[in-house]
């Protein structure tokens, strides 16, 4: 039995990390998908708590053929710690999955065997274009599972994100 991990913020859940989900499940049995910054929300950059983003991924891949756990981890001031913290919150795990340089670092230096994935679409599946068209009033539906439109729907998280952007713009 192989266990994976797959880190995110996941602000919010796109079609490009589905698709890596995807790609990870060829290679293990059960996934955790830990959330991290956990500990932020109500910002542009990371407008939805870690519960909404829990619902988010829980719906979206709730027909997968895989057994899956998100897990919230907060940041923390000390990347060198980091590892220690996350192994300390999540089941444990065989291999980790990232596309961000300083994940792949700090889990290198840890001896965990660490994986990246090619990126999908990548012109549009980032979390910051879904974000943008989320504010703007552009397509942002397109680019996230169905499931993810029906969670930003429950929380209002269109109305959210808006006020928060407006809030930045005002310097408040
Ligand atoms: N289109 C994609 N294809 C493959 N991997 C992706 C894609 N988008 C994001 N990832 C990877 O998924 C992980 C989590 O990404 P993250 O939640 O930061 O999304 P993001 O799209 O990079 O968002 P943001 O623009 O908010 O930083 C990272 O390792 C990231 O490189
Ligand atoms: N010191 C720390 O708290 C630390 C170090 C490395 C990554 N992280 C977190 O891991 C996540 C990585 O996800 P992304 O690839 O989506 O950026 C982010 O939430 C990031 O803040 C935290």
């Amino acid at each position: 039995m192989t266990r994976g991990f797959y880190i995110g913020r996941f602000q919010p859940f796109h079609n490009g990390h589905r698709s890596m989900v995807e790609q990870i499940a060829a290679d293990v049995d059960e996934l955790v998908l830990g959330i991290g910054s956990a500990d932020d929300s109500h910002t542009v950059r990371n407008p939805f708590t870690a519960g909404e983003r829990i619902m988010m991924i829980t719906k979206s891949l709730v027909d997968y053929d895989l057994v899956t756990y998100a897990v919230p981890i907060e940041d923390l001031e000390r990347n060198s710690v980091w590892v220690s913290h996350v192994q300390s919150m999540s089941p444990d795990f065989d291999v980790a999955y990232s596309n961000n340089p300083l994940v792949i670092q700090l889990f290198r230096e840890a001896d965990i065997d660490i994986r990246q994935s090619p990126m999908f679409n990548r012109e549009v599946l980032e979390g910051s274009e879904v974000r943008e068209r989320m504010i703007n009033d552009g397509d942002w539906e397109s680019l996230v599972p169905d499931a993810v439109v029906e969670v930003v729907d429950e929380i209002d998280g269109l109305e959210r994100i808006q006020m928060v952007s407006d809030s930045d713009s005002n310097g408040e």
